[in-house]
């Protein structure tokens, strides 16, 4: 991943502080220079207006949303951007695309595993969804959209906090871990935190993250499933894609989001695994640590989905 740009998106329900933070992540001094990517739907592009303190590198993607498909006009804002940056007619070390409040962010995750040079340009560093505390359970109320940018999310910032008892907090910070055990739930007000770490997460689970949040055993809401596969033995990577190019022929519409570290036979580096519906890429890690246990680990949260299933399949991979 040596030399990519590092991606962060950001999204969040309509309302929910999108621009607030995109504000904070702009003004704050995490000594990072940032490019800006908002998607708006219709030609009046008021975000981009509120977004204050950006003179160069920004991009504003008007008329539609970002969702579901590759958008070419993402694709072409990513290419110019990275363009620009080589020839250094702009500089920045990390880009941020804000998506507008009704978008499925899986889309905007497709279009880095599926265009290849955007690909080599690019990373994705994390998703941070903004979630409105206040009207968190009207939101869902409408319709797939607030619980699928939950499921996306490495990071919710449960904002709005001011408007709400502890107890609230403490019950919307549950049910948001329970559509998500793997993501980190922040309550903010004015989605006030340390933005610089939100630019550096990294996106992978590690074993700790796992642990200190109980996983390994199933979740279910509303359809939502998510859990984490653990694999011992080596697996042989060439089978791993097989079955997951298999898989993702099925179930693709039904896995939203999956990712983690495999433990490939004779390999000295961890591979990071990931995927969004049926894209999915792997890359080398870093090298595993001496007396570091080596194991896969995968995390999938999707519709429906079993962890007996994917695990036996997993299984089926083992190197020896
Ligand atoms: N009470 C309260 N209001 C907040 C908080 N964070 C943001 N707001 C307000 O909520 C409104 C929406 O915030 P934005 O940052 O524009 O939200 P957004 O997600 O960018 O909105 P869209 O672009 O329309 O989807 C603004 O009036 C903010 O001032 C908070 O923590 N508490």
């Amino acid at each position: 991943m040596e030399g990519k740009i590092p991606v962060t998106i950001l999204t969040g329900y309509l309302g929910s502080g999108k621009t607030t933070l995109l504000n904070r992540l702009l003004a704050d001094t995490h000594g990072r220079k940032l490019a800006v990517i908002i998607n708006e739907i219709g030609s009046v592009n008021i975000d981009g207006k509120l977004v204050m303190n950006v003179e160069e590198g920004m991009m504003e993607l008007t008329n539609g949303c970002l969702c579901c498909t590759v958008r070419e006009d993402l694709v072409q804002s990513l290419r110019q951007l990275a363009q620009a940056r080589e020839a250094g007619d702009v500089q920045f070390e990390a880009l941020v695309i804000e998506t507008t409040g009704l978008a499925n962010p899986g889309g905007i995750i497709q279009t880095f595993f599926a265009v290849p040079d955007v690909q080599a340009a690019y990373t994705i560093d994390g998703v941070v969804t903004v979630v409105d505390g206040y009207h968190l359970d009207k939101h869902i109320e409408k319709g797939a959209e607030a619980e699928e940018q939950i499921a996306y999310a490495d990071v919710v910032l449960l904002n709005k906090a001011d408007l709400l008892t502890g107890k609230q907090q403490q019950e919307l910070a549950a049910y948001i871990q329970r559509l998500n055990p793997t993501a980190e739930v922040i309550p903010t007000i004015q989605a006030n935190l340390d933005t610089g770490r939100l630019l550096q997460l990294q996106t992978l689970l590690t074993k700790d993250r796992l642990e200190a949040r109980g996983l390994g055993g199933a979740s279910h809401l509303s359809g939502v499933t998510s859990f984490v596969i653990r694999e011992e033995r080596p697996l042989d990577l060439q089978m791993v894609y097989e079955l997951m190019g298999a898989i993702v022929q099925e179930l693709g519409d039904y896995l939203y989001r999956y990712k983690g570290i495999l433990y490939i036979a004779e390999l000295e580096k961890r591979v990071v695994f990931q995927g969004v519906h049926s894209m999915f890429a792997a890359a080398y890690d870093r090298e595993w640590r001496e007396g570091e246990v080596r194991a896969s680990e995968l995390v999938f949260i999707g519709q429906g989905i079993s962890k007996e299933w994917f695990a036996e399949h997993l299984r089926q991979c083992a190197a020896e």
